[in-house]
């Protein structure tokens, strides 16, 4: 096996439900209070990291959270049994009980940021989980996915663990959300593109005025640091705040790049000229792809609502590119258009496979969002922990572990049961033992 990209996908909690607690993610608050299927959510992601596999790339998955978030309720400040503790929460501040209720970190591109061995100093793969500091649903993930991390990414001889920057929105860090590899092969060297939506110390620079810009440029900057890379190895970027005001709230919503190609709408970037003159200087003399898709041809609008960018470019066996997206692209005529001409030119995207992800859709989430991209060397992903790599075996699993445990349908009323959080509890204790882990939630450590 040469140098592969491994996609890492957020296997869906078993509290997936719509809360509106994203604003600025249109469809996030379009959702709220909608009713929702963990049991259809976990499977439509259980069956694109199937149909990955069965493409014969290498596909891996990531335990999801413990919610309801009983730890994060006591510190602040409820008290009495776990279930009593959830009771108060859900009476007395229904954001906050929302908030720890949330599945969201299914979502793994904001798991952390990665850098493979071939970009570090040290020649290890880099991870920092995100801080997510924006949401406070989401600022309650990085501990957890520090050690579900270590858990899946174990040897300190290929990987390195570092801590999630600052809790302050001066880092404000989002992971891969906003963060592209381009490289000619996955096992060299590449150049890695830091999209940000504002600079924390610098007021007289553009930003967003009616949603918030999630990333900053400091924070970035620190990734790079703290991985190691190589100043020709980066180039910064700051993501268009027009966009950002029409809902494109991570840069995985408006622009996607594998290998030596980049797919982005023209309105992504601030300063776009000056950012693709700097990734052609750096990225060499390799063949490099721009696939920049006019506003004539998609709007912001249809980029936002059938997710055309958060879709997955991946690098077939053959050699060839497919792009994994989701059912909203081929139903929407702009797109599916688009998408049509697209695979007939001279790039090396040759074909469009469609899944459906509406679960996770409905909550902003598209085919991209629920994957962490990890390129590694054939020696690194033998040191993967093998449990969390799908196979026919582990799939069929998984399954059946999601059938046994989640519910059908789940709405806010549902979230206060404390008979949920005995389910939950005790479906991710035995996910744990199936994808050995050991103990990495709270509820295990008590
Ligand atoms: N683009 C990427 N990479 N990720 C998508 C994340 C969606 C997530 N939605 C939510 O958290 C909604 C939860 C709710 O409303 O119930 C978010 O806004 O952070």
């Amino acid at each position: 096996m040469k140098q592969v990209e491994v996609n890492f996908d957020g296997l869906v909690g078993p509290t997936h439900n719509y809360a509106g607690l994203s604003f600025g993610n249109v469809a996030s608050l379009n959702n709220a209070n909608a009713i929702s299927s963990p049991k259809q959510a976990a499977k439509q992601g259980l069956s694109k990291m199937k149909a990955l596999a069965d493409m014969g790339l290498v596909q891996g998955v990531l335990a999801p959270q413990e919610r309801p978030d009983i730890a994060t309720l006591r510190r602040l400040g409820f008290t009495g049994s776990d279930a009593t503790v959830l009771e108060r929460a859900a009476k007395q501040s229904r954001e906050v009980f929302l908030a720890c209720c949330s599945a969201s970190s299914m979502w793994t591109a904001n798991a952390a940021t990665v850098s493979p061995s071939a970009d570090t100093a040290d020649g290890r793969v880099h991870f920092t989980p995100a801080n997510l500091t924006n949401k406070f649903h989401r600022s309650l993930e990085p501990e957890v996915t520090g050690r579900i991390l270590k858990s899946t990414f174990a040897d300190d001889k290929y990987f390195a663990h570092h801590t999630h920057l600052p809790d302050n929105e001066h880092f404000g860090d989002e992971g891969a959300a906003n963060h592209t590899r381009l490289c000619s092969d996955y096992g060299h060297a590449g150049l890695e593109l830091f999209v940000y939506g504002r600079h924390a110390f610098d007021s007289s620079k553009p930003q967003p005025t009616r949603y918030p810009a999630r990333q900053t440029l400091e924070a970035s900057q620190a990734i790079a640091r703290l991985h190691g890379l190589d100043d020709d190895g980066v180039v910064y970027i700051q993501q268009n705040p027009d966009v950002i005001d029409q809902g494109v709230f991570h840069n995985d919503v408006i622009a996607v790049g594998n290998q030596n190609v980049l797919f982005f709408h023209e309105q992504a970037f601030h300063e776009k000229q000056r950012a693709l003159d700097e990734i052609r200087a750096k990225f060499g003399d390799g063949d490099l792809h721009f696939v920049e898709v006019k506003t004539s041809d998609v709007s912001i609008q249809d980029a936002v609502t059938t997710y055309l960018f958060n879709t997955q470019i991946v690098t077939l066996p053959d050699g060839n590119m497919t792009i994994i997206a989701p059912t909203e692209c081929r139903d929407n005529t702009a797109v599916s258009t688009y998408l049509d001409k697209l695979v007939t030119q001279s790039t090396p995207i040759k074909s469009v496979n469609y899944f459906d992800v509406k679960q996770s859709m409905r909550n902003g989430g598209g085919p991209a969002c629920l994957r962490l991209r990890v390129a590694l060397a054939e020696q690194e992903v033998k040191a993967v922990n093998p449990n969390t790599l799908i196979n026919d075996a582990q799939f069929a699993r998984l399954n059946a572990w999601v059938d046994k445990h989640y519910r059908d349908e789940l709405t806010e009323d549902a979230l206060r049961d404390p008979q949920l959080l005995t389910e939950s509890r005790t479906a991710l204790d035995e996910l744990t033992q199936l994808l050995k882990l050991g103990s990495v939630y709270p509820f295990q450590q008590d």
